[in-house]
């Protein structure tokens, strides 16, 4: 085993911040093709986060079966939300980070914010390299996902794990491990909502859609569903809804084996089939639009509602770059990095640069 040797610090660089937050999303293919799609499945798929099988007898599967059929497929579906800039949930998340650093800027905060993509680009590794070497010494990872999941979250941390295997120097690591039940993330989704009540009228119904994960991942401890129904209870008592206003689902099921239920699938044929007539249909635990919720709930959800008999099917956009969204991950990311030196000072740089002292002590 052989570390890497250390860049040089960059030493005239106080304006640089020395801390900085990784926003850490799930990742995208590069491009609506089969050819971009395949690549990013191959590695998703073979993440034994995602896919709890031994690999011999998993990768036979996944080389010679899901990957000459699913590519194709999954490229139409990209190709259907693909914006001029690229994938809806890397836009999202650029847009966020963004947004993000803004805010902790104004707030007198100097950090770097930086979106990571688990699976395809910008990846978490190569991230960490860039920042590294600008002499960044703390790094909050802060996943995209509000509630904690094995398959998501976990494998976050796996990813930073693998980069920080042949790194001499470390550096400071925090994590967050969920927001599920964050009051600022309630708010900001109750508000989503309350903004479309009074945009397009109140709904009979308010469905809540999650991603799903096999129900053998939550037997096995996963407290990803727990949070998933906490997120949902809180919400919906957020908005004064009784039992009978408000469902929770769980969508993209994958493989054969059984998956946490109710499906959003199942709900939504049932709902229209009871001639539910106003149906309001949200996804509070993607943090940005996504092929999941762009194609699979907005335009996919509403041809099973409908043809089941339902009439208005109205989809709520995720939070994005919702300014009170945004305010309540800076409270976030502020409170995970409670201690560490992130007051900007008068060179432009922050506090634990070093070389510029703190105002207070000249
Ligand atoms: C194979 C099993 C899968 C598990 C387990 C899983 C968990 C999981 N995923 C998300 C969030 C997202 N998933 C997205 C796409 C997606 N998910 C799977 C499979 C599993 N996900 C696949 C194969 C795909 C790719 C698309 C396809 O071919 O169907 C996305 C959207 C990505 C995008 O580019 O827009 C997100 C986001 C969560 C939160 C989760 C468990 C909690
Ligand atoms: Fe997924
Ligand atoms: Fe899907």
């Amino acid at each position: 085993m052989a570390f890497r040797p250390e860049p040089t610090q960059p030493t005239s660089s106080n304006a640089l911040p020395r801390t900085a937050v990784l926003w850490c999303n799930l990742g995208s293919p590069d491009a609506p093709t089969a050819k971009a799609v395949r690549p990013y499945l191959a590695q998703f798929l073979s993440d034994q986060r995602v896919v709890e099988l031994p690999a011999a007898l998993w990768q036979p599967i996944l080389r010679g079966i899901i990957l000459r059929t699913r590519p194709a497929k999954s490229a139409a579906k990209y190709a259907s939300i693909w914006l001029p800039e690229g994938s809806p949930l890397k836009v999202w998340s650029a847009r966020q980070a963004v947004a993000l650093r803004g805010l902790l800027d104004s707030r007198g905060h100097a950090v770097q914010v930086q979106e990571a993509m688990r699976y395809g680009q910008p990846a978490i590794g190569a991230r960490l390299d860039a920042l590294k070497a600008e002499g960044v010494q703390r790094v909050l990872v802060l996943p995209a996902y509000p509630q904690y999941s094995g398959t998501t979250t976990a494998s976050v941390i796996d990813a930073v794990n693998d980069w920080s295997r042949d790194i001499r120097r470390l550096p400071e690591f925090r994590f967050v491990a969920d927001y599920h039940d964050d009051p600022g993330y309630i708010d900001a989704l109750a508000h989503s909502v309350q903004r479309h009540w009074q945009a397009n009228g109140r709904g009979d119904m308010l469905l809540m859609s999650f991603h799903g994960v096999p129900e053998r991942t939550a037997k096995l401890g996963d407290p990803y569903s727990q949070q998933c129904m906490a997120t949902a209870g809180l919400l919906a008592q957020r908005l004064q809804l009784s039992q009978s206003q408000w469902r929770v689902s769980f969508q993209s099921r994958f493989g054969k084996a059984k998956w946490l239920e109710p499906s959003t699938e199942a709900v939504l044929h049932e709902l229209g089939g009871q001639g539910t007539h106003r149906l309001d249909v949200m996804c509070p635990g993607f943090t940005s639009d996504c092929l999941e919720t762009l194609e699979e709930i907005a335009m996919e959800g509403r041809d099973t509602f409908v043809a089941a008999g339902g009439r208005e099917y109205r989809y709520i956009p995720c939070l994005n770059d919702d300014a009170e969204w945004i305010d309540a991950l800076a409270a976030i990311a502020q409170r995970h990095m409670g201690g560490w030196p992130t007051q900007r000072t008068a060179a432009g740089g922050d506090a634990g640069a070093g070389a510029v002292p703190k105002p207070e002590a000249r």
